[in-house]
């Protein structure tokens, strides 16, 4: 997978070096590309904003750096067209289920914006030919769209093949399709057995599989319940059995 961004804080993305993303890189299963917004900006202070048109608070982001810039990227690749995500409080929301959307895509570009966002010609031109996602990765408000692609590329990035050392649990994972979609993980334990009086569930030290896994479908179940209520009412009744519906 190739994903590129354009910002003007490129340096925001050296997390992108290092754990699993960054042995991603290494390895060669993930290809990342960080690019400079102010590189298209061609005034003496490459400027990349002005002031709203209409009026309101804040600064708008020019549409032609960006349009330079997004064309550049496209130039890397010809025969190939990328998937546009651009981060935004309005956009639909980021799921374990977009994610693995997106992992299925062998080019993502990532267009974090900072001020009021971008120019909204811009979007508008590339969206009349390339699939182009706003989307939000929660109900509330940050500076700019950086923290955001680090969300998205960790999340998607996680599931490309070879990146998780052990395959199952990406499909364990809280949220995931099928059996853990709207179930929230349950707790996990390690050594030592005690630690200041506490001790791990004795289920847990049994060996008997059938019991652990039922077990953990309680806790997250119970889990779910207490922290994410709204997510058991979008549980599929079918995968509910007689004994969930005790709890
Ligand atoms: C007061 N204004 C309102 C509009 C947005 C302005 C800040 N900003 C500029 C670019 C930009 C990109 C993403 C996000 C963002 N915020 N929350 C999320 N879940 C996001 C995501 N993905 C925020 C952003 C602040």
């Amino acid at each position: 997978m190739r994903i590129d961004i354009i910002s003007i804080f490129p340096e925001y993305f050296a997390p992108l070096d290092v754990s699993l993303i960054g042995k991603a890189r290494e390895r060669g299963i993930l290809d990342v590309h960080l690019h400079q917004l102010r590189d298209w900006a061609h005034d003496v202070h490459r400027t990349v904003d002005d002031t709203p048109y209409g009026g309101g608070p804040g600064m708008v982001m020019k549409p032609e750096p960006w349009g330079e810039a997004i064309d550049a990227v496209l130039a890397a690749d010809q025969d190939a067209r990328p998937r546009i995500i651009v981060p935004t409080p309005s956009g639909v929301p980021f799921t374990q289920r977009l994610a693995m959307e997106y992992v299925a895509e062998p080019w993502l570009l990532f267009t974090p914006a900072r001020y009021e966002g971008i120019d909204s010609r811009v979007m508008a031109e590339y969206g009349s030919r390339l699939c182009v996602d706003e989307v939000s990765i929660g109900d509330y408000v940050l500076a700019g769209g950086e923290a955001a692609v680090l969300v998205m590329v960790e999340a998607v990035g996680r599931l490309l093949p070879g990146v998780l050392g052990n395959a199952r649990s990406a499909v364990d994972d809280s949220f995931a399709p099928g059996e853990m979609e709207n179930l929230l993980e349950g707790p996990v334990y390690t050594k030592p057995p005690e630690w200041r009086g506490h001790e791990v569930p004795e289920i847990l030290l049994s060996g008997h599989h059938g019991k652990i896994a039922r077990w953990r479908r309680d806790e997250a179940l119970r889990r779910t319940a207490r922290n994410r209520a709204e997510l058991l009412a979008a549980l599929d009744p079918a995968t509910l059995d007689k004994h969930d519906r005790r709890l």
